[in-house]
């Protein structure tokens, strides 16, 4: 972690609502994060969560039925004069954000390479086609800079890989072309969501180091958005587990990993492979999350918590304090709760990965 940290990202109280024919869907309830140069943010949670609407709204590109009610998402750069500045997106028009931050200073890997490729134009254009219209590098210049990226990307061949179409590449080498796009205008931020989910296993791990190596060379930030706790376990410096449009628990890796305390948090880790465990045994958390057109009074998490208490139906719980970098919202915090501990199957799993953790000298 950098020294002196220099905050690049700050959401705050961030809530979205969806206008749908079915009626408003409250699907961001009031979200903070905060993202610093040269860290890695991951937001876990399971499909429908809000991973995607949050950094979409961070991106400036919302669905148009979208609404933001409340909130606020500054952004500090160094601006085109080389003078530090900070804006609050959501108060910026969709012109100034396509010139000013999209592919910019923020760039995204999506999913699926195939869908944020355009399989018409040969990869070469594609790296060259964000240097050309936000910088106006004339064209021999892109061109070279582009075979220098697909270089940093792990492609041989670069020069005649540029005149490829997305069809003629392997599925990890075409997300390693997007990766390339993204880092063609030099971002500050990477936001990578789900960027291994359709790829095979040993690729995705190779895409993931692929990332991690482009982000300590450059000193990028990413952040990462993703249901797979074990990709977060390899990347991420904070975690934010998000349930139901909101932030549920938040930490440095080590206190989601070793300390978890949001039953839902217990859940996600619990369902989490490893090597001990075979697919038949692994745990589902139970029920499905809630649908966000019939809001509820109290925790959204409780019809599925089997630590639910009764304030849990009444109150949405706030989020408690258990170090300066760790937070989480449960009812189970307050000092009022009965003392419930996580599943003892759950802590000898966590006591199993730290001891492989420290046997291989890393983090986790
Ligand atoms: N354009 C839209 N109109 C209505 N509802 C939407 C729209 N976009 C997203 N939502 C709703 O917002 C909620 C959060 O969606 P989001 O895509 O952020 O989830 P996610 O955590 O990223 O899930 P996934 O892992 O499946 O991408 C969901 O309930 C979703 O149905």
């Amino acid at each position: 972690m950098p020294e002196a940290k220099e905050k690049i990202l700050q959401i705050r109280d961030l809530d979205i609502t969806f206008r749908t024919t079915a009626g408003p869907v409250h699907a961001i309830r009031g979200v903070n994060i905060d993202l610093y140069k040269g860290e890695t943010v991951a937001i876990v949670g399971e499909s429908g969560s809000g991973k995607s609407v949050t950094m979409k709204a961070a991106m400036g590109i919302l669905a148009s039925n979208a609404t933001v009610t409340n909130g606020s998402i500054e952004y500090t750069y160094r601006n085109d004069g080389g003078n530090m500045e900070t804006v609050d997106i959501l108060k910026k028009d969709k012109k100034w954000i396509r010139r000013n931050v999209n592919g910019k200073r923020i760039a995204m890997v999506f999913q699926d390479p195939m869908t944020s490729l355009d399989p018409t134009m040969s990869i070469g254009k594609q790296i060259m086609e964000g240097m050309i219209w936000h910088y106006k590098t004339p064209k021999a210049e892109a061109w070279k800079r582009s075979v220098e990226l697909l270089k940093e990307v792990g492609i041989e061949d670069a020069e005649k890989r540029m005149k490829n179409y997305p069809h003629q590449l392997s599925g990890g080498m075409r997300q390693r072309v997007v990766i390339a796009i993204a880092l063609s205008c030099n971002p500050e931020l990477l936001i990578c969501d789900e960027p291994t989910t359709a790829l095979d296993v040993t690729i995705q791990a190779k895409i993931i180091e692929l990332i991690r190596k482009v982000q300590k060379e450059r000193g990028i930030s990413v952040i990462y958005i993703t249901h797979d706790l074990g990709v977060v376990a390899k990347v991420a410096d904070y975690v934010n587990v998000m349930y139901a449009g909101k932030i549920v628990e938040k930490g440095l890796i080590n206190d989601i990993f070793y300390d978890p305390r949001h039953p839902y948090t217990w859940g996600l880790l619990s369902a989490m492979p490893d090597l001990e465990t075979d697919d038949e045994r692994l745990y589902t958390i139970p029920g499905s999350p809630p649908n966000l057109l019939h809001e509820k009074p109290g925790d959204a998490f409780a019809p599925r918590n089997k630590y639910a208490l009764v304030l849990d139906d009444k109150a949405d719980p706030p989020m408690f304090r258990i170090s300066d970098t760790h937070y989480a919202a449960t009812w189970l915090l307050d000092p009022r709760a009965p003392k419930v501990e996580m599943p003892e199957e759950l802590k000898t799993r966590l006591e199993r990965m730290k001891k492989e953790a420290e046997k291989y000298g890393s983090e986790l």
